[in-house]
C-alpha cells in the first residue's frame, strides 16, 4: 500500500489468483467459463442463461457508485467501486464488482484508463485497457456492417426507398478523431456507391453498444438489432436492419461480445467487466446481463454509472433499474479537487491551480456534492458520500468536506482505497451495509408520459433547469418519434458531464437557466429516445497533449505509460 509509482506498476506487482478460483467464488465451475488469456475468462452461454434465468431472483444487495460533477480527469468512481467491493469482501461479504470496458478513445486521449487505479483496480489492467476480449472491436465491426449494408442497398437500387438525406446511422470507430465528425462517402463515381454525408461516432456512442448493454439474452439482442431505425423513406417511414436483411449477421458478430467477461481486482475479488457506453452520450453503465449475473451469484453487487448523478445515476434509475436491477444504496464520490473546482467556479479545470490548498473553496464546492445526493435521493435511493482521498489532499480540505456534509446530516466516509485497497474503504463499506435497503426506489417518470414531459422532468428535477427550450428540429423529431409509436420509451439525455446544466462553464449548482434541446432520435434497438442538448459531441477529439504520446512498448512487449 501507499502512493503507487503508477497504476501499471501496481498491476504488474499483483499476484492474481487463477481465474477458475475467482469463478468459484461466484459458484461457477470451470465448465462455466472460457479462459481468454491469463486472468481473463468469458462466461459460457449456458452459465449466463442459468445465472440470469430468474432475473427477479437477483436477491443480492445492489450498490450503485455515482459521483459529483467531475473534472475531466474523473473523481474516482471506478477506483471507489473496486475499493468498496474489496472492502465488502474483506468484511466477509460475497461480493462482485461490475464495471464497463474501457474505450480506447479516452485511453489515448485525456482521461486515461477506466480500470480503476492504485490498489483498487481490475486486473490485468494492460489487457483490459487495450484489446481485452475484443468486445468493442466486435461492436465496431457489427456497427459498420450495418453501415456497409445500408450504402450497398442504396448502390444496388434502393428498393426500400431510403431518403439519402435522412440517414441517421453513423459509422463507428473506437477512437477520438474529430476529423471524422462530418465526412462524405460514396465519392469517385457510380462504381463507388451513392455520395452522401456521413458522420462517425466513437463506438461507445453506438446504439449497438447500448442495445448490447440492455439486452436480456441473445434472442432479445437480435430483436433489438432488427428494429434499430437507420434512416427514413421518402414517405417518412423508418428503415431498419431487418429491412436490409442483416439482423442475423450483425447478431452473429456479437455472439461472444454479449457474454460477460470475468476478471478480478487487486485483492482477487470477482469483477465482471462488460459493455462500455459513456454516460454523457449514452446510458453509461455496464451491461444489464453482467449486473444480473453479479446480483444473482453474489450477495453484494457493486456497480458504477458514469459521470455525475445527473447523468449515469439518472439513467441507471430511469432506464436500467426498470429492468429489475434496483440500487439498494448509492455512493456519491466526491474529491477535494472536484469540490474546489466548483468553489472556485473554475472551468476548464486548471489542475495546477487545483493543487493549491484552499479549504474555503472546497467548502463552497460541497454544494455540488449535496445536489448530487439530492438527485440520488429523488429516486428513493439512500445515498452516502465517499470522499475519495488523493495523496496530496490536506487534512483541512478533507475536514471541510466532511464537516459540511456532517452538518447537513449527510452520511459520509473517507476512502483511501487508491492507496490502501480494502483497508482504505472499510468505513465506507460499513456505512453502505448500514444504509442499504432503507429507501424505496421509484423512477422519476412514468413511461406513458409524453416525451416532452419526460425531458422536462429530468431537466427540472435532476439538472435544476427552469424549463426546456426546443430548437432546430427537436420538436418535430419528438413528434415523429411518437407518431412512430415509440413515445413510451424512456429518454436518454445527452449532456455535458462538466456541469449540472448544459453549459460546461457553469459550475456549482446553476440556477435560472433553461435546458436547450436541439435534436432527438429514437434508439429503438437500445430502447430509449436520445435527446441531444447544446453541443455534445458523439465523436470526441484528442487533446493538445494526448496520453498516446506517453505510451510505449519495449522489445519484450512490455507496455509503459498506461497510467
Ligand atoms: N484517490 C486517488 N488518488 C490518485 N489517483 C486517483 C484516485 N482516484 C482516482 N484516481 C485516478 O484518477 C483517474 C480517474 O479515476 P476513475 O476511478 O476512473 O474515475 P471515474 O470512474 O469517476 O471517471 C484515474 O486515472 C485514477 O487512477
Ligand atoms: O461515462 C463516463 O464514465 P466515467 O465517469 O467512469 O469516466
Ligand atoms: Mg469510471
Amino acid at each position: 500500500v501507499g502512493v503507487p509509482e503508477s497504476d501499471l506498476a501496481v498491476a504488474r506487482a499483483a499476484n492474481p489468483r487463477p481465474i477458475e478460483a475467482v469463478a468459484a467464488d461466484l459458484g461457477l465451475a470451470p465448465a462455466d467459463i472460457e479462459p481468454r488469456g491469463d486472468g481473463i475468462a468469458k462466461l459460457t452461454q449456458e452459465a449466463v442463461r442459468s445465472a440470469t434465468a430468474d432475473a427477479a431472483a437477483a436477491a443480492g444487495t445492489t450498490v450503485l457508485v455515482t459521483g459529483m460533477t467531475p473534472t475531466p480527469k474523473g473523481e474516482g468512481k471506478t477506483v471507489t467501486t473496486v475499493g468498496l467491493g474489496q472492502a465488502l469482501s474483506a468484511l466477509g461479504e460475497s461480493t462482485a464488482v461490475a464495471v464497463r470496458e474501457p474505450s480506447l478513445g479516452p485511453i489515448f486521449g485525456i482521461k486515461g484508463g477506466a480500470a480503476g487505479g492504485g490498489y483498487s483496480q481490475v486486473l490485468p489492467m494492460e489487457a483490459i485497457n487495450l484489446h481485452f476480449t475484443g468486445d468493442i472491436h466486435a461492436l465496431t465491426a457489427a456497427h459498420n456492417l450495418i453501415s456497409a449494408a445500408l450504402d450497398n442497398h442504396l448502390h444496388q437500387g434502393n428498393d426500400a426507398d431510403v431518403d439519402v438525406r435522412r440517414v441517421d446511422w453513423p459509422r463507428a470507430l473506437d477512437v477520438n478523431d474529430r476529423a471524422l465528425r462530418e465526412t462524405v462517402v460514396g465519392l469517385g463515381g457510380s462504381a463507388h456507391g451513392v455520395p452522401r454525408e456521413n458522420e462517425f461516432v466513437i463506438t461507445a456512442a453506438s446504439e449497438l453498444m447500448a442495445a448490447l448493454g440492455l439486452a436480456a439474452d441473445l434472442a432479445d439482442l437480435k430483436a433489438r438489432i432488427g428494429r434499430i431505425v437507420l434512416a427514413e423513406t421518402a414517405d417518412g417511414d423508418p428503415v431498419t436492419p431487418a429491412d436490409l436483411g442483416v439482423t442475423g449477421a450483425v447478431a452473429a458478430l456479437l455472439r461472444d461480445a454479449f457474454r460477460p467477461n470475468l476478471v478480478q481486482t487487486n485483492e482477487g475479488v470477482p469483477a465482471l467487466v462488460h459493455g462500455g457506453p459513456f454516460a454523457n452520450i449514452a446510458h453509461g453503465t455496464n451491461t444489464l446481463v453482467a449486473d444480473r449475473v453479479g446480483a444473482s451469484l453474489a450477495d453484494y453487487l457493486v456497480t458504477e454509472a458514469g459521470f455525475g448523478a445527473d447523468l449515469g445515476a439518472e439513467k441507471f434509475a430511469d432506464i436500467v433499474a426498470r429492468e429489475g436491477i434496483v440500487p439498494d444504496v448509492a455512493v456519491v464520490v466526491a474529491t477535494v479537487r472536484g469540490a474546489k473546482r466548483h468553489g472556485l467556479e473554475m472551468w476548464p479545470a486548471d489542475f495546477d491551480a487545483l493543487a493549491e490548498p484552499d479549504p474555503d473553496a472546497v467548502r463552497a464546492g460541497v454544494a455540488n456534492v449535496r445536489r448530487h445526493v439530492e438527485i440520488v435521493e429523488s429516486f428513493g435511493i439512500p445515498a452516502v458520500v465517499a470522499i475519495n482521498v488523493f495523496p496530496d489532499d490536506t487534512e483541512a480540505e478533507l475536514a471541510a468536506i466532511e464537516s459540511t456534509l456532517d452538518d447537513a446530516g449527510i452520511a459520509v466516509a473517507r476512502s483511501t482505497a487508491y492507496m490502501a485497497g480494502s483497508d482504505g474503504a472499510l468505513d465506507l463499506a460499513e456505512l453502505v451495509r448500514e444504509r442499504a435497503g432503507t429507501g424505496a426506489y421509484a423512477p422519476l417518470y412514468d413511461l406513458d408520459a409524453p416525451l416532452r414531459e419526460k425531458c422536462e422532468t429530468v431537466a427540472r428535477e435532476v439538472y435544476g433547469a427552469d424549463g426546456v427550450e426546443y430548437v432546430d428540429g427537436a420538436a418535430a423529431d419528438l413528434d415523429r418519434i411518437e407518431e412512430w409509436g415509440h413515445g413510451g420509451l424512456p429518454v436518454c439525455l445527452s449532456k455535458t458531464p462538466y456541469s449540472l446544466s448544459d453549459d460546461p462553464s457553469l459550475t456549482g449548482v446553476p440556477e435560472g437557466w433553461t435546458l436547450t434541446v436541439r435534436e432527438a432520435s429514437v434508439s429503438a434497438g437500445a430502447g430509449f429516445v436520445v435527446v441531444k442538448t447544446a453541443d455534445v459531441m458523439t465523436m470526441p477529439g484528442l487533446p493538445a497533449e494526448p496520453a498516446a504520446e506517453g505510451i510505449d512498448i519495449d522489445a519484450d512487449g512490455d507496455v509503459s505509460g498506461l497510467f
